[in-house]
């Protein structure tokens, strides 16, 4: 069980997940649902406690990537609908019946072959996938959509419950690429209602789209990375009309302090060199935790007491060394992401140092790192 003596840990505020989910559903109209996009467990902050914290918030769906993800939180209790965004295979299509999951389709032989594992009584909900330049998974002709309507239409086996695309460029500030995708969609959409009529979802919105163009061509909104507070991308920050607020912080506390002469070497490699008399603390963290390398690179920092401490040293496998502003006792907290009376420092800048995206800093903190959920009964 990781975490249950160590003192580097990760704080995940519930509270935040749930201010998030409503900030976004104020920007829609009253019948908007929201999907919360928790794959890859919960992008780092845990699926479970994440997905109960937005369902009582008002998500109505969940969006998983994996059939894994979804039957585990079926076995967790989670009731609501949920959907996998991704291909499951043909031969798994009976396990997405039997725990009422829905499934993504966008190939004509996938529908074939999953029939002859399913039973009839109930139908399977399917949600068909279009690429409309993406260029991941998803129709891309007309004629596949037609033959697949009819398909899900003729056999008792499925039940066509929503049509959607994923948006390639919707966090940047140019939107052509965009408009090109809502046309084709627009197109496919209308296609698939002359043939099959209402089609209970339509969906194309992550985060950045149902921040930054809240629509109302769509009724549902699959909402990942801003539910956990995080910017979809940095550059285009700005243009995010709500105060999104962080759930994720790391944290730690000094396993050892020592007054270094002038020159000393810290850790492999011995890159760094002090260049006066300084404290160095060893923070027990490193890239066997996802706290990689680079973190060390262009100017890396902790909090401690509030202040800015530089990262000294090649980050180890399981500890690092920060230079203190004075002595200070062992046991003292370190954050890491996170704030400390007036500084904070965000995964935005984790990110940026790392030159990635917010997505990937959460989701590479691996289970080495407890998370604690605030508030406890949310969970
Ligand atoms: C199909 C689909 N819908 C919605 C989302 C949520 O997007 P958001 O987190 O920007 O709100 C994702 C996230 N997919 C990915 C996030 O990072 N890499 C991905 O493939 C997705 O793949």
């Amino acid at each position: 069980q990781a975490g249950q003596y160590r003192d580097t840990w990760i704080e995940i505020d519930l509270e935040a997940i749930a201010d998030n989910v409503k900030a976004v559903q104020a920007l829609h109209d009253t019948d908007i649902n929201v999907m919360a996009v928790v794959k890859a467990d919960g992008y780092g902050h845990g699926a479970t406690q994440v997905a109960r914290a937005a369902i009582a918030a008002g998500a109505q769906w969940i969006g998983v990537a994996l059939l894994e993800e979804a039957v585990a939180l079926r076995e967790a209790g989670i009731q609501v609908p949920i959907l996998v965004l991704g291909r499951i295979n043909p031969r798994d299509a009976n396990v997405a019946q039997q725990y009422k999951i829905s499934v993504t389709a966008f190939q004509k032989e996938w529908l074939a072959e999953a029939k002859t594992y399913l039973d009839t009584n109930t139908p399977l909900n399917v949600h068909m996938k279009c690429d409309t330049g993406m260029g991941r998974i998803g129709l891309t002709e007309e004629q596949t959509l037609l033959d697949m309507v009819k398909t899900i239409l003729m056999e008792d086996a499925f039940h066509l419950e929503g049509i959607f695309t994923h948006l390639a460029t919707a966090d940047e500030w140019a939107t052509d690429y965009l408009e090109r995708q809502l046309k084709y969609f627009q197109t496919y959409v209308k296609l698939a209602k002359e043939t099959a009529g209402p089609i209970p979802y339509v969906h194309y919105s992550n985060s950045a789209a149902s921040l930054r163009y809240p629509g109302t061509d769509y009724n549902m909104i699959r909402f990942g990375i801003s539910m956990y507070g995080l910017v979809p991308a940095v550059d285009t920050a700005a243009d995010i009309p709500v105060s999104l607020l962080p759930a994720m912080s790391l944290h730690s506390r000094l396993v050892h302090v020592k007054k270094v002469a002038p020159s000393t070497s810290i850790s492999y490699g011995a890159t760094y060199q002090a260049s006066e008399e300084e404290w160095i603390g060893t923070v027990p963290i490193g890239y066997g935790d996802g706290w990689l390398r680079a973190n060390a690179t262009n100017g890396g920092e902790v909090l401690v007491e509030g202040e800015r401490c530089p990262i000294v040293g090649r980050i180890c496998m399981d500890q690092m060394m920060v230079r203190l502003p004075k002595e200070l006792p062992v046991g003292t907290k370190v954050t890491l992401i996170g704030q400390q009376k007036e500084e904070k420092i965000t995964i935005e800048e984790v990110a940026q140092r790392l030159s990635t995206i917010t997505y990937e800093i959460p989701c590479t903190l691996n289970n080495r790192i407890p998370r604690y959920y605030y508030p406890a009964e949310k969970q």
